[in-house]
């Protein structure tokens, strides 16, 4: 099939030739985090990465990033099989192709692996990125324009030491940075998550936001009896109480319950929403590109879910700056985003990644600024952080 050439080349300063893909690369980084960091089904002390630089014809060089948690346990992905999958099957499809041909791109990417999605999602984010350099635009500008620059961020607490949890907020509330926190519990009998919970909510007052986020740790027999227990605390939210694959039995109990459930783990592709969506599953989705597989699919995914009906979160899987300004590129684009960002993934870094890239102040994330995804990476840092023999 014969490429189209786009439009913004027809500005002769950037020729068709100059966007074709000379390399793809990946590589494999391990951040050391501030503290612990637990969910219901694992617990990390050092994020995992694969860092993805797309460089193109003209030199210019475009970055992504694929965040894991624990291995392949939040999802099925691990950082080994993303950067096989990049360096096997995915890379050798795109190379002297037109980086800017995304939609033809993600097709290609699509039909070379099935799922996949973190890798999938870092190549197309380098893409934008190496594109928007070029261009001299912003990433946003490429998928539509923002409709905003900031973001109402939200924090996980996620040590499961309420003491230490209490100090951390009241530490972030003081600092202006975050006021609405998202608790992980689910680890723990759901009696003690109540107590630790209520510490926490007597000593930040009621004004606070508490959002919680189960991993799919509990049966629907546990949430039926627990969830008014969580509803008495003032909680706002509540992330996938059951397993990802218990559609109808999340239906049953979001009918029961007065706080809403955020789908996660549950929904990947916008198939999936919709069925969520006929289940009654939820009525707030969290969007992800490694879940969605890509820029451009991500803001299907968020089209789909304000069809059947729900909210939209902003989520993490506790990205660097790398992959938080990708999220937020997107994120900035959605005519719709009633829960604001937990894109707090740089903060939870001993030493993110990048040099510049998205800000925190004022209770908000603000967007990167600049050409392509706006972030400039910490190459020193990453070079200390990055793999060796493999
Ligand atoms: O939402 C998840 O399940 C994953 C992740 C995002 C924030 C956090 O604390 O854990
Ligand atoms: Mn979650």
């Amino acid at each position: 099939m014969a490429l189209a050439v786009p439009m913004a080349l027809l500005d002769e300063s950037v020729s068709w030739r100059d966007l074709a893909i000379r390399s793809i690369a990946s590589s494999i980084i391990d951040a050391p985090t501030v503290r612990r960091h637990k969910l219901s089904n694992t617990e990390i002390s050092n994020q995992n990465y694969v860092l993805v630089r797309v460089m193109l014809e003209n030199g210019v060089e475009g970055y992504g990033e694929a965040a894991t948690l624990g291995g392949p346990r939040w999802a099925e992905e691990s950082v080994e099989s993303i950067k096989s999958a990049i360096d096997v099957y995915l890379a050798p499809v795109l190379i002297g192709r037109h980086a800017a041909s995304f939609e033809e791109n993600a097709l290609r990417l699509s039909k070379a692996a099935s799922r996949n999605n973190a890798a999938k999602a870092a190549i197309e984010a380098a893409m934008f990125d190496a594109v928007g350099k070029s261009l001299g635009l912003p990433v946003t500008t490429l998928l539509g324009g923002a409709v905003r620059s900031s973001f109402s961020i939200i924090w996980a607490l996620a040590s499961g030491d309420a003491g230490q949890e209490i100090e951390e907020a009241q530490a972030k509330i003081e600092r202006r940075e975050h006021r609405r926190f998202k608790i992980k519990i689910g680890f723990a009998e759901p009696s003690v998550d109540i107590q630790r919970l209520r510490k926490i909510r007597t000593a930040l007052g009621s004004d606070v936001e508490i959002i919680v986020d189960v991993n799919q740790g509990w049966s629907e027999a546990t949430a039926m009896r627990w969830m008014p227990a969580f509803a008495d605390l003032g909680v706002s939210l509540i992330e996938q109480p059951l397993p990802a694959a218990q559609i109808e039995q999340l239906g049953r109990i979001a009918a029961r319950t007065s706080i809403p459930i955020m789908v996660d783990e549950a929904v990947f592709t916008s198939a999936e929403i919709i069925r969520a969506g006929q289940a009654g599953s939820g009525s707030v989705i969290s969007l992800k590109l490694v879940k969605s597989g890509g820029l451009l699919e991500l803001k299907r995914a968020a089209a789909v879910a304000g069809a059947v009906g729900m909210e939209l979160y902003g989520g993490c899987l506790l990205e660097s700056g790398i992959g938080a300004a990708a999220h937020l590129a997107v994120f900035s684009t959605l005519p719709k985003l009633e829960w604001g960002t937990e894109q707090f993934g740089p903060k939870i870094l001993a030493n993110d990644l990048v040099l510049e890239g998205p800000t925190f102040r004022d209770f908000e994330v603000h967007l990167a600024q600049g050409p392509g995804l706006g972030i400039v990476l910490d190459e020193e840092r990453i070079k200390h952080m990055t793999r060796t023999g493999n």
